[in-house]
């Protein structure tokens, strides 16, 4: 392979990026940098070869909304270019700066709609540096071949901790005492203050947050319910029951842990607050859509509810500021603030150092693996597929990823295309209406790459190819 060879090609990949028929096809070849670079590579006997097809140099990556520094420095250790903001932004803002990058992390806040989406030619995947995924299109996404990768539970445990000093500081009515005091009022009361031992907390949703929050309730002797739509082992002396209606009437706390989905929404509304049992308290560390808030107004206006918690709210600020807290954002916010006993934090169940270290690490991490091998291991709207790494001595094989639309007859086009070379490995798995197949593949030279990337571009159902070699 000569250096003019290699250009070559790399300008009819480009050609293909750019004026084949479909904007979504994403293909990366070796730029000469690299290229310069694997003879030293090469002599490194039996290392795992770090599948890099291009410069790392041109592989970009937006992070928003102050995802933690260990996510930038796994990426700039990659090579990557990172533009870091430590907000979300304005959704014209993002979809200027998304027409080009490769990569995007994101939190709670910045929503990757199908609008948005719709500008990202060469997005090949995205991470979610947090638990929750509603903020993105996943099927659009899926539908695209972009990749979306989250982290299922390294929060969980802040989560599970905020919540438990919730259900103290609302029994004994910590927050107002203290906003009191700020002000210079003493008020020693005990009226309608509570220990928590021998009460009654009701957990919606007992996946990762909710069973971490059982343990550490009984702990501290409450007696733990749950509902969820799935059974689910109970932790401890913890009981699932059977419907929400009766965990409702049962619990002096209830704690929100569910997903944003279309049965949560307005999950507690007014004829749950109406079911719960008087002088109860409410937690939402979930989603802000979870709770229908004017009804919780209404509920505690009524003395029904004795206090509440809320971490998330329908409509949040994209940045941190003085004032964004407002009737403009929600239009009941006023009345909100206004009401006793009522502990407001803007989203910080999973704002730890300890949270936010280890998701920066686990989602970059499975960023870099995705773009540099291919492996969709732990993708939340992909099928999940991997290969072992190429070894460096493995010279002259190509790295085929080709996503496409998961119809019969492909794997047949694929491999008829394929069969002509030595297919050392190929894996592939589907997902609803999208499938996924890697497949390594040997002494190939430079036209044998280009003449299968022609071939897999020109196939009816693809979706998107890269090739790494
Ligand atoms: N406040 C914050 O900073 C954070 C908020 N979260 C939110 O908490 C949610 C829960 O997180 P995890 O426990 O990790 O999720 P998870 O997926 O481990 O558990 C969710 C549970 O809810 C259940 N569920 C789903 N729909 C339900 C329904 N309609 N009724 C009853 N149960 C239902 C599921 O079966 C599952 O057991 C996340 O989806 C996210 O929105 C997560 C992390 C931080
Ligand atoms: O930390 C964040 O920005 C979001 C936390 C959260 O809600 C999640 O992990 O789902």
């Amino acid at each position: 392979m000569n250096s003019q060879d290699i250009n070559n090609l790399q300008n009819a990949f480009q050609y293909n990026v750019n004026l084949g028929s479909s904007p979504n096809a994403v293909s990366t070849s070796p730029t000469q940098s690299f290229m310069n670079t694997l003879p030293r590579r090469l002599s490194l006997s039996k290392q795992q070869k770090v599948l890099k097809p291009f410069s790392t140099g041109d592989i970009k990556i937006l992070l928003l909304e102050n995802v933690n520094q260990t996510a930038i420095a796994n990426f700039k250790e990659q090579g990557y270019q990172v533009d870091f903001h430590k907000g979300s932004l304005p959704e014209d803002e993002l979809i200027e700066k998304i027409k080009d990058v490769h990569a995007i992390g994101i939190r709670s806040k910045t929503k990757l709609t199908e609008k948005v989406l719709k500008h990202a030619k060469n997005l090949v995947v995205i991470g979610c540096f947090c638990i929750g995924t509603n903020q993105v299109d996943l099927e659009y996404a899926a539908k695209r071949g972009i990749a979306v990768f989250n982290s299922p539970f390294s929060n969980s445990r802040s989560v599970a901790e905020l919540v438990i000093a919730e259900i103290i500081s609302l029994a004994r009515q910590v927050g107002d005492r203290s906003i009191e005091l700020h002000t210079g009022t003493w008020n020693k009361v005990s009226n309608r203050c509570w220990e928590v031992r021998g009460k009654t907390l009701g957990i919606i949703g007992y996946g990762h947050i909710g069973s971490q929050l059982s343990v550490l309730a009984e702990a501290m002797g409450l007696h733990v319910i749950y509902y969820d739509i799935v059974t689910i082992m109970a932790l401890g002396t913890a009981k699932q029951v059977p419907t929400l209606d009766e965990l409702l009437s049962r619990s002096d706390f209830v704690s929100l842990h569910v997903p944003e989905t279309p049965e949560t929404k307005n999950m507690i509304s007014a004829p749950q607050f109406a079911s719960m049992k008087d002088g109860a308290y409410l937690i939402n560390a979930s989603r802000g859509t979870v709770v229908d808030i004017p009804s919780l107004i209404m509920a505690m206006k009524a003395k029904k509810i004795a206090g509440a918690a809320l971490d998330v709210y329908p409509s949040e600020p994209g940045k941190n500021g003085a004032g964004l807290f407002a009737d403009s954002l929600n239009s009941w916010t006023s009345d909100l603030v206004s009401l006793p006993n009522v502990i407001l934090t803007p989203h910080i169940g999973g704002s730890t150092e300890e949270a936010q270290s280890a998701i920066g690490v686990e989602v970059s991490h499975a960023l870099s693996k995705y773009i540099n091998e291919g492996a969709s291991v732990g993708a939340v709207n992909f099928p999940e597929v991997s290969l072992k790494a190429l070894d460096y001595d493995q010279e002259n094989t190509v790295r085929v990823l080709y996503i496409h639309k998961n119809v019969p007859g492909v794997l047949k086009t694929v491999n008829n295309i394929l069969s002509d070379h030595n297919i050392e490995k190929q894996y592939s798995d589907s997902r609803g209406d999208i499938a996924y197949l890697m497949a390594d593949i040997s002494s190939v030279n430079q036209s044998d790459i280009k003449d299968i990337y022609e071939q897999l571009n020109n196939t009816e159902a693809k979706i998107s190819i890269r090739l790494l070699y």
